[in-house]
């Protein structure tokens, strides 16, 4: 008879009890495949890149390690710091990683702190940046602008994630990203996080990563019907990069071109 295999659980990853608190509210009863390969390797401070699918939970496969991270260095830390950037390339996946974010770290009290850059509320995030929150989630250009106007320092950085990588490039974010990296210390933790490996994840994977660990979770592509190959799709200005966004995390568009017709602002190159 095949001897099942054991699957090492969160209490035995050595997370803090509050963060081990939140993830049973969650109802998270054991980690999911990537979470347990991930979150010992990032724990011990490796350089790491993700590929799964969506869903497989790689949100808290780099957001356990980084709230462990936070909590270990505060311990010791005499002034308050930005400490995590997580970059993405939509506003709604940063909302979603901040809620994510807050509800992992929900039981660690008003110790850590998170802001996502990506809405447009300037003002307000200008204020909470002055108190520099523990984690900043940002699209490349929101942090830029930030950055730019010297509203945050990101020299006490000790872990970048970068979330859906692939889609990092395609959002037209390679300029924007690329001198962010020149606001980086030297030193940090890496996380990359991708469905695929495509030339933009290597490219960026050579500006940030150190000797990775490659994590790949294998799943079936989807099947070519479930592709699209030509297809008009009429949308409001407005709603443009939600709808992109949603057909490229679905990777409906992966190996095509999209034109956004009377758009001048920007053409999606290929996925
Ligand atoms: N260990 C776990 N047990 C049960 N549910 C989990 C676990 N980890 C994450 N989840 C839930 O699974 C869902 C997907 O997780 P998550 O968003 O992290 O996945 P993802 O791979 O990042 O997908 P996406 O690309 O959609 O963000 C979420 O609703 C999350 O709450």
């Amino acid at each position: 008879m095949m001897e099942e295999r054991k699957i090492l659980q969160f209490h035995e990853m050595e997370l803090d009890d509050r963060i081990l608190k939140a993830i049973s509210k969650l109802g998270w009863t054991e980690p999911t495949l990537i979470q347990e390969a991930a979150i010992p390797l990032l724990l011990e401070g490796k350089d790491v890149i993700v590929k799964a699918r969506t869903g497989s939970g790689k949100t808290a496969a780099f957001a356990l390690p980084l709230i462990q991270k936070i909590l270990n260095t505060k311990m010791s830390a005499t002034e308050q710091c930005i400490s995590a950037l997580v970059l993405a390339p939509s506003k709604e996946l940063c909302q979603q990683t901040r809620v994510a974010i807050e509800q992992m770290s929900e039981n660690c009290g008003k110790v850590l702190r998170v802001i996502d850059l990506s809405s447009s509320d300037v003002v307000a995030q200008r204020h909470v940046l002055s108190e520099r929150p523990d984690v900043v989630v940002s699209t490349p250009a929101k942090m830029l602008n930030h950055l730019q106007a010297n509203a945050l320092n990101l020299k006490n950085i000790e872990t970048l994630v970068v979330d859906e990588a692939d889609l990092v490039f395609s959002f037209g974010f390679e300029k924007e990203f690329k001198k962010i990296v020149h606001y980086l210390p030297p030193i940090y933790q890496a996380v990359l996080v991708s469905a695929t490996i495509t030339e933009e994840v290597i490219d960026i994977k050579s500006i940030i990563l150190k000797n990775p660990v490659v994590l790949r979770l294998e799943e079936p592509e989807l099947v070519p019907e479930q592709q699209l190959s030509h297809q008009r799709i009429i949308a409001e200005e407005d709603d443009k990069p939600a709808i992109l966004y949603a057909l490229l995390k679905l990777r409906l568009i992966r190996g095509k071109n999209v034109i956004f017709v009377n758009s001048v602002d920007r053409c999606y190159k290929q996925v």
